[in-house]
């Protein structure tokens, strides 16, 4: 495997060497840059990564992963530029376009922007991944290797298309999350006690989501044969309807890419 360097040993950046090593990436192959030495001692406790802070020279990287706030990578950027080599750069940033970011690298071309999610934790992850002009064949296969090892790897032509992936992919665990929780809360208030409504609530969307998976079924087909005419799945369907809990989804989704495209606009300006 490639030699990898994070910069950032944060939430996803830790979803990805966790993904990594659990497909056999070597430890001593990945390294990791951050400022919080209780976070890098967790990182090497937990993986048996190495680290180092910021003000550390750039290791010899094949790959450098940036996995930094949006509102830090500027600065991270612009303070690597110097020590990249050769490195591929692959930045995982919310919004940030690839061509802000090969400026702050002092014109380093060899950039993929990236959008993955939280279940590479679990292999399970989904990568959108758009390469710019002067990445070739050999690079994203690299990129290929690296986001491959913790899920699916989807490329985009358009990099406008990363601000949609952001929205649905990105950020979506987190609006799956937010209906377990809901569906959780549910079952307390029909009076199960927090152990088994947690159980009906995750059991129920693990069974779902791996029947939706397995089946020939699309999702409408499935939910129709849930929901038996006048039974009770018909009224708690017709309870969402209501609430055009439907709509608010797909408008929740828009505001995120929305997000994402004005984080490309306020961060990548060079004004200040
Ligand atoms: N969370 C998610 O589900 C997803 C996040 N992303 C993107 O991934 C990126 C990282 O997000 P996330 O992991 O959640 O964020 P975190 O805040 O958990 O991680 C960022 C890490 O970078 C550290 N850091 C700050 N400055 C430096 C520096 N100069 N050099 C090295 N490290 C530094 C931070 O330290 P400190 O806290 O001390 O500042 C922190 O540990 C973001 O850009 C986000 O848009 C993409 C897909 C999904
Ligand atoms: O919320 C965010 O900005 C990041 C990007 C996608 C998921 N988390």
């Amino acid at each position: 495997m490639s030699k990898i360097t994070f910069i950032g040993g944060g939430n996803m950046a830790s979803a990805i060497i966790g993904g990594l090593i659990s497909r056999g990436a070597a430890a001593s192959d990945l390294h990791v840059i951050d400022p919080e030495a209780a976070r890098l001692a967790e990182l090497a406790t937990r993986y048996g990564v190495t680290g180092g802070s910021p003000d550390d020279a750039l290791p010899t990287s094949d790959v450098v992963v940036l996995a930094v706030k949006p509102q830090q990578l500027k600065a991270v950027s612009q303070h690597l530029a110097p020590s990249l080599g050769g490195a591929l750069v692959i930045s995982i940033a919310a919004g940030i376009r690839a061509d802000s970011l090969s400026r702050w690298l002092g014109g380093h071309t060899r950039v993929v922007r990236v959008m993955p999610n939280t279940p590479a934790l679990v292999q399970a992850g989904l990568s959108g991944a758009y390469a710019g002009a002067d990445v070739d064949t050999s690079d994203r296969a690299l990129a290929d290797r690296v986001l491959g090892a913790i899920g699916e790897v989807v490329w985009v032509e358009s990099e406008a298309e990363i601000d949609g992936i952001t929205a649905i992919s990105g950020s979506g665990p987190a609006y799956v999350f937010y209906f377990m929780e809901a569906l959780q809360a549910a079952a307390r208030a029909q009076g199960f006690n927090i152990d088994t409504a947690r159980k009906l609530a995750y059991q129920t969307f693990y069974g779902a989501v791996k029947l939706a998976l397995e089946s020939e079924d699309d999702a409408g087909t499935l939910r129709a044969k849930v929901t038996s005419k006048g039974g009770t799945t018909e009224r708690a369907i017709n309870a969402f309807e209501t609430s055009q809990l439907r709509a608010t989804i797909i408008a929740a989704a828009a505001a995120a890419a929305a997000r994402s495209r004005e984080l490309g606009e306020e961060l990548g300006r060079d004004a200040d």
